[in-house]
């Protein structure tokens, strides 16, 4: 299993390897569920899933919540597959060493001071994740649609009685589930694939 070392091209190989010879299906949509956001793979029909832990050379998930499951399936007749669950600098994964981006290391929530300085820096929305996935699958040559549920509001204020807790994150992935599950639905289905100029136009 690996986690936080070193992955070699070759050994991506064969992890792809492995999961092309168990399944039929050949994604042209992948879809990264974060916390709360597991659901979407329900969308999918024809659906072949795999623990990430009986898959050969994949890290595993450790952030509670998240199922370690790889969902391939037919969402809106297009292959998609979907990560219930993934993976963070704070679990020990490491950065890919390019690109430009903000976030914060996790896995504590912002204190107020760290707020207050992230709110005077411009940030609007703050995350644990997002970004390096982003810097990968861009170096990697994929375009990226990222999309993010905004599940509560940091606390900048030492007068504010409101805390943020994970399991308060998971419940409102729960209450938006449907809404979630709508949009990408429907956002999948105007996706026009290898066509990259309709994709602009329709989203
Ligand atoms: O990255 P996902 O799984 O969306 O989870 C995010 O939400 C959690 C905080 O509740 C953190 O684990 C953060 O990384
Ligand atoms: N850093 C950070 N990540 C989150 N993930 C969900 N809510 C939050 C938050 O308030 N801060």
């Amino acid at each position: 299993m690996h986690s936080k070392e070193h992955i070699s091209h070759d050994e991506y190989q064969k992890t792809a390897d492995w999961l092309m010879s168990q399944t039929k299906h050949r994604p042209q949509v992948a879809i990264i569920c974060g916390s709360g956001l597991g659901m979407l793979a329900d969308t999918l029909k024809c659906q072949d899933s795999f623990a990430y832990a009986d898959i050969p050379g994949f890290p595993q998930s450790t952030v509670q919540g998240h199922a370690g499951q790889l969902v391939f399936g037919e969402l809106k007749g297009k292959t998609c597959v979907c990560m219930q669950g993934r993976f963070h600098m704070y679990e020990g994964h490491s950065l890919c060493k390019e690109g430009v981006y903000a976030m914060v290391g996790g896995p504590n929530f912002e204190t107020i001071a760290e707020a207050r300085l992230l709110h005077r820096l411009g940030v609007d929305a703050v995350g644990m994740s997002t970004a390096p996935e982003v810097v990968v699958a861009t170096h990697c040559g994929l375009r990226v649609f990222g999309l993010s549920l905004i599940t509560n509001k940091v606390v900048k204020s030492y007068e504010d009685t409101e805390s943020v807790n994970h399991e308060g994150v998971l419940e409102i992935g729960r209450l938006r589930s449907h809404t979630v599950q709508q949009l990408v639905t429907e956002l999948i289905d105007r996706m026009e694939i290898n066509n990259n100029d309709n994709i602009n136009k329709s989203i």
